[in-house]
């Protein structure tokens, strides 16, 4: 069994609480992720993936529930020691590398940032070599590390910001949209990029993208997210092949395929979120389907989607 690395527990995050717009970006979600995988988190614009990301990395104290990084509570209370800790293994990687990446500094700079805070280099020598070295490890090279990042492209950009996350040496990267932004001939350069990184160094990922598309060739996992709750958790391969929440079964009907026989036939699904005729007070839940296969379903629902099952077997 798979050893976890992050636990979501329940996690709650409302902003403008008791006001007129109040929002509540991530309402009680719970799922945990293993060392060395990529887990996908997708949905459309605004059902709160990124406040998620945003909440487990601690960029926001979270209004209620638990995040647990090896075992031990990222939120609450913390000495400055806990958080540097925390700030070291926990990076992230944002959809526009040009906004997250400060436009005076030069790239040498913006990359030693984080090994300045944590003191991990010896002396000025030994910062220029491991700002080289990460320069390389993305795909760049030493001559870059006196430009400013105005000078470079969407897809180096994007490569920068991956090296400035890797400085100090994390575990786990939340990586929020890191390939949206970019045209579509870069997107798969960045996410081989990844890829690459992981099985190196042995990272965990948290991978958001808001379609389903490119998300099914870097994550292990894929957790789908409608209004601040997670519907649907499974493995990638059985998420494509056999969605079973209306809401997923909706999202996957929009991406368009290279197959012209599919493409004619293939329909858009709305998604309605009346069709669960759901009862005050019916205990609707994220509930294990068929193996590592969760939905979020009532009791009627998880039957209903079993005996599916069966007559499919
Ligand atoms: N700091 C904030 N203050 C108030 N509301 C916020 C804040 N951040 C996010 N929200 C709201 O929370 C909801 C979820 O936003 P979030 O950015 O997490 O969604 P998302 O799924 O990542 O969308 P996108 O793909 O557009 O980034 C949205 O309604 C958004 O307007």
């Amino acid at each position: 069994m798979a050893e976890k690395l992050v636990e979501i527990k329940n996690l709650k995050q409302h902003f403008n609480v008791g006001k007129a717009n109040e929002v509540k970006a991530v309402d009680g979600i719970t799922f945990d992720i293993y060392k060395g995988e990529t887990l996908g988190l997708v949905g459309e614009s605004g059902c709160g993936k990124s406040t998620t990301g945003r909440s487990i990395i601690r960029l926001y104290d979270a209004t209620d529930g638990q995040v647990l990084y090896e075992g031990e509570s990222v939120h609450g209370k913390k000495n400055k020691k806990d958080l540097k800790k925390f700030n070291r293994k926990m990076q992230m990687i944002f959809q526009d590398p040009y906004a997250s990446l400060n436009q005076r500094m030069k790239v040498m700079d913006i990359i030693a940032e984080g090994i300045d805070i944590h003191g991990l280099a010896k002396d000025a020598s030994d910062r220029k070599k491991m700002v080289y070295d990460l320069l390389e490890t993305v795909g760049l090279n030493k001559e870059h590390a006196n430009r400013y990042p105005h000078e470079f492209s969407g897809g180096q950009r994007q490569r920068l910001g991956i090296a400035r996350a890797l400085a100090v040496d994390p575990d786990f990267i939340i990586a929020d949209e890191p390939i949206s932004a970019l045209d579509v001939s870069i997107q798969a350069q960045v996410v081989n990029l990844l890829k690459e990184l992981q099985e190196e160094k042995g990272l965990t990922y948290l991978f958001i993208a808001h379609d389903l598309s490119m998300v099914k060739y870097i994550s292990d996992r894929i957790g789908v997210m409608y209004f601040g709750k997670l519907v649907e958790l499974a493995p990638a391969d059985e998420l494509y092949a056999n969605p079973m929440h209306p809401y997923t079964q909706s999202l996957l009907s929009a991406i368009p395929l290279p197959d012209p026989n599919y493409e004619r036939n293939r329909t858009r699904k709305a998604y309605d979120p009346a069709v669960h005729n759901y009862t005050d007070g019916e205990d609707v839940k994220m509930r294990e389907v068929s193996p590592n296969h969760f939905v979020d379903c009532s009791e009627k629902e998880f039957a209903e989607l079993q005996e599916c099952l069966a007559v499919k077997e």
